[in-house]
């Protein structure tokens, strides 16, 4: 009797398992930024920096001269923004009309700003069209080739994805943020470089909180709080929420 050849082919677990979406929201200086990069890396994942998005639409608005104040023109320039949101967890370009703002949406005069570009409701219904139309390209291939998308921001686990796999709340005191930031800008910590750092840490939250609300974590949402522990180890901790929550659908990424 002629022997039927029979191949298995096996697929790894992290190759066949669904998309994963993680969000992470928190307010300014809680590390979002960095630690997301740092978890989107380590799980193959694409990475949406949605705060960049906002910043990008803040440099928009002002080159074209528009009053920041007057909310229907600010919607008008947002609604046309030609805005290509790099996703690389290693390197997430931002280019507005063709040019790299990467460096120029972390200035001083935009963290000064973004707020008012950022409580415009019509923007955030804007980018957040936007931000489900990234999300989504990365549920089926996009960047992370299916694998999914760590977005962070400040009304992604309640606004824009609530239906998230993972859902973070990263906290820290308002000490440690404001240390945290003073250190980035000025380079030192001390009581004069900490005051200086005020209005682009708590009076942006005090703004940001009045259309977002990212200080208390909502039903289903896991605070992780970074107040006492370093970068590596604020890391760890979201990795291990997010293995808690996905199980073997999050395995490392193949290094390459
Ligand atoms: N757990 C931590 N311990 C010490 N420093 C940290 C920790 N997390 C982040 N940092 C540092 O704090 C600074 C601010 O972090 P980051 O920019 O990621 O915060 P953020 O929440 O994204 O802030 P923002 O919303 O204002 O952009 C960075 O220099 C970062 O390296
Ligand atoms: N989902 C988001 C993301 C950001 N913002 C606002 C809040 C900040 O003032 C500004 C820039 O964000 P950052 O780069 O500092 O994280 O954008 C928001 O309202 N919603």
């Amino acid at each position: 009797m002629e022997q039927k050849e029979t191949t298995t082919v096996s697929v790894p677990q992290d190759l066949a398992a669904p998309a994963v979406v993680i969000a992470v929201d928190g307010p300014s200086g809680s590390g979002k930024s960095s630690v997301s990069r740092a978890v989107a890396a380590r799980l193959g994942l694409a990475y949406l920096d949605t705060g960049a998005m906002y910043r990008a639409a803040t440099v928009w608005c002002t080159r074209r001269g528009t009053d920041l104040s007057d909310v229907a023109a600010v919607a008008a320039d947002v609604a046309s923004m030609p805005l290509e949101m790099g996703v690389d967890p290693e390197g997430p370009g931002v280019v507005l009309d063709g040019q790299d703002v990467a460096e120029e949406i972390r200035t001083t005069a935009v963290s000064a700003t973004v707020s008012k570009v950022a409580t415009n409701l019509e923007v955030r219904a804007e980018l957040k069209r936007r931000q489900r139309e990234a999300i989504d390209a990365e549920r089926t291939g996009g960047f992370s080739g299916g694998r999914g998308v760590l977005a962070e921001g400040r009304d992604i686990t309640t606004v824009v994805a609530p239906d998230a796999d993972v859902r973070i709340l990263l906290t820290a005191s308002e000490e440690a943020r404001l240390r945290r930031r003073a250190l980035d800008v000025h380079g030192a910590a001390d009581a004069s470089a900490v005051e200086a750092t005020r209005d682009q840490v708590l009076r942006r939250d005090r703004d940001d909180s009045t259309v977002s609300q990212f200080e208390v974590a909502a039903d289903g949402v896991v605070t992780v709080d970074s107040s006492d522990l370093d970068l590596e180890q604020t890391v760890d901790a979201v990795l291990a929420v997010v293995a808690k929550v996905t199980g073997t659908r999050t395995a490392p990424a193949p290094s390459s």
